[in-house]
């Protein structure tokens, strides 16, 4: 009998929110950071209404290798080989300078699967609807104009994947006059 949300899913949500739970997000509320990962996961389930469970489970840990001490041998060994290789996927190399970390995320986007494709969407969609109401912490207006920017060229090399996310996105690109 197959039940919802299953064992793995609810596993996978403890440990992000156990992995990220020292963590906050760089709006002025100082958003706890599981926020965001609960975002994306959500807005791939209601959004685009997604039931591939790896995705929604790597959509859950997209920032956990990123972002904490978790390793991806920790998420292969506890999600197992697919989530993890997704996970791999939207993980940037933080041993790289920003402004390559930058390029290789819109050069990466074009070549990643379709599931991790689907992943970077909702990713962006929710870092842009937080940017469309908040500035971080430190951020100049400048710099929060270059996000969108930035944000758009990710998108650009993530197309042809979910008519409906990407809607969303084109809508915030055409408030922003990016469109
Ligand atoms: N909009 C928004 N972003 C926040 C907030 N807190 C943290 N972030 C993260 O900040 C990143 C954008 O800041 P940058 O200065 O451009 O990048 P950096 O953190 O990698 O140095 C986003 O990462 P990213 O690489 O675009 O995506 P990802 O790391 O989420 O996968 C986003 O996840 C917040 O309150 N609002
Ligand atoms: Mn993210």
């Amino acid at each position: 009998m197959v039940t919802y949300p299953s064992a793995k899913f609810m596993e996978c949500l403890q440990y992000a929110s156990f992995k990220h739970r020292e963590q906050r997000r760089k709006d002025p509320k100082e958003t706890p950071y599981v926020n965001h990962v609960i975002n994306v996961s959500t807005i791939l389930s209601v959004e685009a209404c997604i039931t591939d469970e790896p995705v929604l489970m790597a959509a859950l840990l997209h920032d956990v290798v990123e972002d904490t001490d978790a390793t991806f041998e920790d998420v292969e060994k506890l999600f197992g080989a697919d989530v993890c290789g997704l996970v791999r996927e939207v993980t940037d190399d933080k041993s790289l300078e920003k402004q390559e970390r930058k390029r290789l995320q819109i050069a990466n986007a074009a070549k990643s699967s379709c599931r991790a494709k689907l992943i970077k969407l909702a990713d962006k969609l929710d870092n842009l609807r937080d940017l469309q109401v908040n500035t971080p912490t430190g951020w100049t207006e400048e710099r929060r104009e270059q996000y969108f920017i930035w944000a758009k060229k990710v998108v650009d090399n993530l197309r042809g994947t979910n008519a409906n996310l990407e809607l969303k996105l084109d809508e915030i690109f055409h408030q922003r006059g990016l469109l």
